[in-house]
């Protein structure tokens, strides 16, 4: 049997290479398709690399001719919700036009499986937690918005056309590949537990903790951290629930568990031995106070476990590509 072929938009960055990392260790091979505005191109060691964006169409429909994919997983996006909030239109372009340039690359040339990476960020801030799948969508930052227009725009395809996904509302990816050959290497890197290490590695001065007076245990706001290498397992899951015949579903993905800032920067502490220094600023726009999944529903479709997403492992697989040795 041939082996199965995942075309993987965004495969060079963070959370895409550590993906088709896995691919090629499950036997199937990744083909990356990225332009490398935040991605590195030495990240793509487990398939072949073709440069290019997915705002070209016409490239995209050569690049699947070319190499045949069984599937797409669609990682490629600008996924910051800062930057979202200042320049809204280089979202709608990546995210929303994108998608709609990928998909329709997809209906011409009879790929019917894509795997979404949505986020957590389109739920807004929720009534109620943990959050289910069924929690409203109502996101408070552009970025959150082009994620559930590329989420209403898959669904909307898979009931028109010959298609079928699986949208995974990831929530705060983290850590890094536990073999040591890949980590989060962005520039300029804006993620907490990144920066939190850079600080505590002397890379940069201190620690900008943005909001100490939100209604949470400590004021600090709380996350679902979720390893990367376990997320990476999810992709892979979802695509054998296509390849399989499983139905068009969103799932989120994440522990169940929320952590604020103030206790990742303890354990930062406690795995490195170094203290993260930090100064309190005013709040980041668009950022919600809480968030933390009820992740039961990707278990029971998919038997997704997370395996790494304790907060220790997560620090221990990340300190490294920071300078920073762990305690044993
Ligand atoms: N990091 C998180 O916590 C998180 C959480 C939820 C969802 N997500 C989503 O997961 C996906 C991957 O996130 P990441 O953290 O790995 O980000 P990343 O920036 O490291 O990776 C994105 C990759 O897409 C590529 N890319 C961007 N625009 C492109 C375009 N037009 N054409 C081709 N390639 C393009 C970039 O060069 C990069 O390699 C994104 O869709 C993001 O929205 C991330
Ligand atoms: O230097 C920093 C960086 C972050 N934070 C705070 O730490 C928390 C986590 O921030 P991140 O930037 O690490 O991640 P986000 O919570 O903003 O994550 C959002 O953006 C991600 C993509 O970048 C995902 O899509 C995710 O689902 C979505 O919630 C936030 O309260 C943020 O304000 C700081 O205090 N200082």
């Amino acid at each position: 049997m041939v082996a199965p072929r995942i075309l993987v938009t965004g495969g060079a960055g963070y959370i895409g290479s550590h993906t088709a990392k896995l691919l090629r260790l499950e036997g199937i091979e990744p083909v990356v398709y990225d332009n490398l505005t935040t991605g590195n191109r030495s990240a793509v060691r487990w398939g072949p690399f073709v440069q290019g964006d997915i705002l070209d169409g016409r490239r995209l429909i050569e690049v699947i001719e070319a190499h045949q994919p069984d599937a797409v997983i669609h990682f490629a996006a600008s996924a910051y919700v800062g930057e979202s909030v200042a320049d809204p239109a280089k979202y709608y372009n990546n995210n929303v036009r994108g998608t709609l340039s990928l998909l329709d690359a997809c209906r011409q040339t009879g790929v019917d499986k894509v795997i979404f990476s949505s986020s957590c960020a389109t739920y807004g801030v929720p009534a109620v937690l943990p959050i289910d799948e069924a929690t409203p969508q109502a996101p408070i930052n552009p970025y959150g918005k082009t994620k559930l227009v590329a989420e209403h725009m898959l669904a909307d395809y898979a009931a028109a056309f010959a298609l079928n996904y699986v949208s995974l509302r990831y929530f705060n990816a983290c850590g890094a590949d536990p073999e040591g050959d890949l980590g989060e290497w962005h520039d300029p890197e804006t993620h907490l537990i990144p920066r939190a290490l850079m600080a505590a590695a002397g890379r940069i001065p201190h620690l900008e903790i943005f909001g100490e007076d939100y209604d949470t245990p400590d004021g600090t706001c709380v996350r679902d951290y979720i390893h990367v290498a376990d997320l990476a397992s999810a992709h892979v899951l979802a695509y054998r629930h296509l390849a399989k015949g499983g139905g068009n579903v969103a799932l989120n993905l994440g522990t169940g568990r929320g952590f604020s800032i103030k206790e990742v920067l303890r354990t930062i502490g406690e795995i490195t031995g170094h203290d993260v220094p930090v100064v309190f600023r005013r709040r980041r726009a668009g950022d919600p106070p809480a968030l933390y999944a009820d992740a039961g529903l990707a278990c029971r479709t998919l038997g997704f476990l997370p395996r790494y997403s304790d907060l220790e492992t997560i620090v221990r697989t990340a300190a490294p590509f920071f300078g920073l040795e762990v305690r044993s």
